[in-house]
Parts: structure tokens; sequence; C-alpha cells
């Protein structure tokens, strides 16, 4: 018989700061118990920020705002941004912001760059990362595209787009962390909390 071997939270509790459902829906996946308390950190980066340097810099503010006021907890924040010809793309504000992106990354190679951060303020641990993974999506017609908007699946999604959901019919290949462009890169955070001592893996049979 099969034993999955799912990861485990020690005693030490840990936050998630992420309003995502995305987010907690990977973590729960991986085995983790958390909490989640949305940070209300402001999502704006400096004009002359690099894409890594805004990843890194949002995902910082969204952790530390839930960090600061809970100095005994593991905290993590992240921050997903969609980059092509060096231009970042967030989440749309509308229907015409949405429909420029789905028509900018048609037919092309972009990037999708996840900043995460985890601290813990009483240990005196602040560590930061941006995973990338590059998305090559199919060319799209006119219709294809209001097609897609119509789903209304674009709207809270960086890129205007979700890997996860309806919008797996426009990618045609990735290179790198699936678990990244849908939010959260689920191999590198547990590798920082395993190496922490935050989680630990149990065997035994589960579903
Ligand atoms: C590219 C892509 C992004 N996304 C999502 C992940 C993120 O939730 C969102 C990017 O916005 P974020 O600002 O990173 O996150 P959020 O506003 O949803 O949550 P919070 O700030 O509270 O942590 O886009 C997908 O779900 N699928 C995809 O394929």
């Amino acid at each position: 018989m099969e034993t999955v071997i799912p990861h485990k939270c020690t005693n030490e509790p840990l936050i998630l700061a992420s309003a995502s459902p995305r987010r907690s829906y990977l973590l729960e996946q991986a085995g983790l118990e958390f909490q989640v308390i949305v940070s209300d950190a402001d999502e704006t980066c400096p004009a002359d920020a690099s894409p890594r340097e805004c990843a890194a810099m949002l995902s910082e503010k969204k952790a530390l705002a839930v960090a600061e006021s809970h100095p005994a907890h593991w905290v993590l924040g992240a921050d997903t941004i969609v980059v092509t010809d060096g231009r970042i793309l967030g989440k749309p504000s509308g229907m015409e912001e949405a429909r420029d992106m789905i028509t900018m990354l048609g037919g092309r190679t972009h990037q999708v760059l996840t900043g995460f951060s985890i601290f813990h303020v009483d240990k005196g641990v602040r560590h930061t990362e941006v995973i990338s993974t590059q998305v090559t999506f199919k060319s799209l017609s006119p219709d294809e595209i209001e097609w897609y908007l119509s789903t209304g699946e674009p709207f809270d999604k960086a890129g205007a787009y979700a890997i996860q959901g309806i919008g797996t019919f426009l990618v045609k290949s990735i290179s790198g962390s699936y678990t990244n462009v849908v939010g959260l890169p689920v191999c590198e955070v547990i590798e920082f909390f395993m190496a922490q001592g935050v989680i630990i893996r149990t065997s035994g049979n589960h579903g």
C-alpha cells in the first residue's frame, strides 16, 4: 500500500497573511495548519522598482503588516505579478484592462514572478525569495479573448488569467514551478519551513 508523507506543523503557529483562496488551498494541500489574517498593506511599488524588486517589496509589506502585531508567529506573505516586455501586469482594474492584458499575452511567452516573505519577529527571522516561471500562451483570436473575459475569471488574478481555472486553455507550455503561477511556490516555502524546523514530515497512510 502506498504511504504518503504529509507535512505537519510543529507547535509553532503559522499565519498566512493573504486573502487569496488559492494560497490557502495550496498550503492546505501540503498538509499545513495555519490561520489566515488578511494584510491591509498598500500594494503599490515605487515606479523605478524592477519587477523582481516589486514582487519582493510587496510580499515583505504584506508579511510585515501582520508580523508586527503577531511577533510570536511565523507569518507568510506573497505577491504574484506577470511580466511582459519589462511591464508589470498586476490584477486588472476592469474589463478594458483585462482585455489589454490577455491580448498582450496571446501567442507569446511571459514571466510570472511570485515573491514570498516569511517573518518571525521574536526569532529575528526575515526571509524573502522571488521565484520565476515562464508561461507561453497560444495565439488567441478576438472571439476567444471575449469569451474568456465573459467567464469573469480574469478579474482578481495577476495578468488577468488563472492557469488553474478555465484559463488553462490559454497555456501552451510552462517552464518552472506551476504553484508559483497559482500564487505560491510551494516547494520553496516548504523547504524554508523544514529548514527552520517549523514543519516536519510524518509517516502514515493518508488519502
Ligand atoms: C497568474 C495567476 C495569478 N493568480 C492569482 C494569484 C494571486 O491571488 C493573484 C495576484 O494577486 P496578489 O496581489 O498576489 O494576491 P491577492 O490580492 O489575491 O491576495 P493577497 O494580496 O491578500 O495575498 O493572482 C492565479 O490565481 N492564477 C494565475 O494563473
